[in-house]
């Protein structure tokens, strides 16, 4: 599972220095920002709410459908995720993240890998700083977390697994509900498997942290992006940050609800709809009171899997909107031309040109 992801970003180098966030008073001008540094960096801001979806709730599949058309984002509760494990998956994070510098620097990522502690790969297309530290982890932890806790790296692990076991079923639930949604079925997805319980897709977990900043409102955590996933479920701890976009409203915050998960439509799914579903725009901000820790779990098809849009959405008078790619050009395409990918893709006329 982890050598095929991770052979991606092996021709996509990137060099960026790993430095230990700054504890300054004011903030250095290498990690402040304006709009020219990101165009919606000032975009106004709303009060409108992403929708809150009981998962139990007998509509659900309307209630998540309608969610994916209009924002490409909502929250869920009542989604079985035990609380017991949201509770250690944020301790693991706490853990790690404060952990002295130099021994997290033992797990740094490597240039080309993609694994491990550092910026977030988005980093290299901006020329600010984010006021973040990150740890990816694709595949087994093992070798890193027995870097960073000698002793106790195996309890870690268990925790990354559980988690890992009950994402990827939330994954193919939520999946389903917003397939369902448009009238797809389980036999329109032949590579769902003999259960459609998506066996054999791929996933990264991604753990972020976002310290205490001086002047949150001159910084950016994360800076906008879409992600290249299906979908991608992030729990949040008790700090708001997380912002989604929507062209007619604005930056929309979306409050942490204890025990909730916030579900985001990814690129691959919106290709895999025709654009029915828009990929959610989103980023996170820092504040001056308390740090902040988000952990995403970005799940994705196996990654050498043709992903076209699905026959059934496809108007039958048109062509489809996107040709056919795997995961793994779509985040090599990604990896050169981050938030351009979807429309030069949509450029291709076949995916013969799509290296
Ligand atoms: C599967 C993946 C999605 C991701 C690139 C990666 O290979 C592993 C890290 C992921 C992440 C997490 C933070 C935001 C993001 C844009 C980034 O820089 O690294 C996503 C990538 C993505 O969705 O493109
Ligand atoms: O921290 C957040 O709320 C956002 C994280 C995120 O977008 C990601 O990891 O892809
Ligand atoms: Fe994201």
């Amino acid at each position: 599972m982890s050598s095929t992801l991770s052979d991606v970003f092996r021709s996509h180098p990137i060099h960026i220095p790993l430095s230990n966030l700054p504890d300054f008073k004011a903030l250095p001008d290498s990690y402040t920002w304006t709009p020219k540094d990101d165009l919606l960096f000032s975009a106004s801001a709303s009060d409108e709410t992403l929708p809150l979806i009981d998962l139990s709730d007998p509509h659900a599949t309307t209630l998540v459908g309608h969610a994916c058309n209009t924002w490409g984002a909502f929250q869920i509760t009542n989604h079985g995720v035990p609380s017991r494990l949201l509770d250690d998956i944020e301790f693991l994070t706490g853990s790690l993240f404060r952990l002295p510098v130099q021994r997290k620097l033992k797990a740094a990522r490597s240039e080309n890998g993609v694994s491990g502690y550092g910026v977030a790969r988005i980093a290299s297309f901006f020329n600010k700083k984010m006021w973040s530290e990150g740890f990816t982890v694709i595949g087994s932890p093992l070798q890193d977390f027995r870097k960073l806790w000698p002793s106790h790296h195996l309890k870690y692990c268990e925790i990354i697994e559980e988690y890992g076991e009950h994402m990827q079923k939330l994954a193919a639930k939520l999946m389903w509900l917003a397939l369902g949604s448009l009238g797809v079925e389980e036999k329109d997805i032949k590579w769902a498997g003999p259960n459609s319980d998506f066996q054999g897709t791929q996933a990264a977990t991604q753990l972020n942290h976002y310290p205490i900043c001086p002047e949150p409102d001159r910084a950016m955590g994360l800076a906008a992006h879409t992600d290249s996933t299906l979908m991608t479920i992030l729990y949040q701890n008790n700090t708001a940050g997380l912002q989604v976009f929507r062209d007619d409203v604005g930056w929309v915050t979306v409050p942490p609800v204890p025990g909730s998960l916030v579900v985001n439509v990814g690129d691959l799914l919106h290709i895999l709809t025709n654009g029915i579903f828009p990929s959610v725009l989103h980023r996170a901000r820092v504040n001056h009171v308390r740090s902040r820790f988000s952990m995403a779990y970005l799940w994705g098809p196996p990654s050498d899997l043709m992903i076209s849009p699905l026959p059934k959405l496809v108007d039958p008078l048109q062509s489809p909107l996107y040709p056919s790619l795997t995961w793994k050009q779509y985040l090599a395409t990604k990896a050169t031309h981050f938030n351009q990918s979807l429309s030069i893709i949509k450029n291709y006329l076949s995916s013969d040109q799509i290296s």
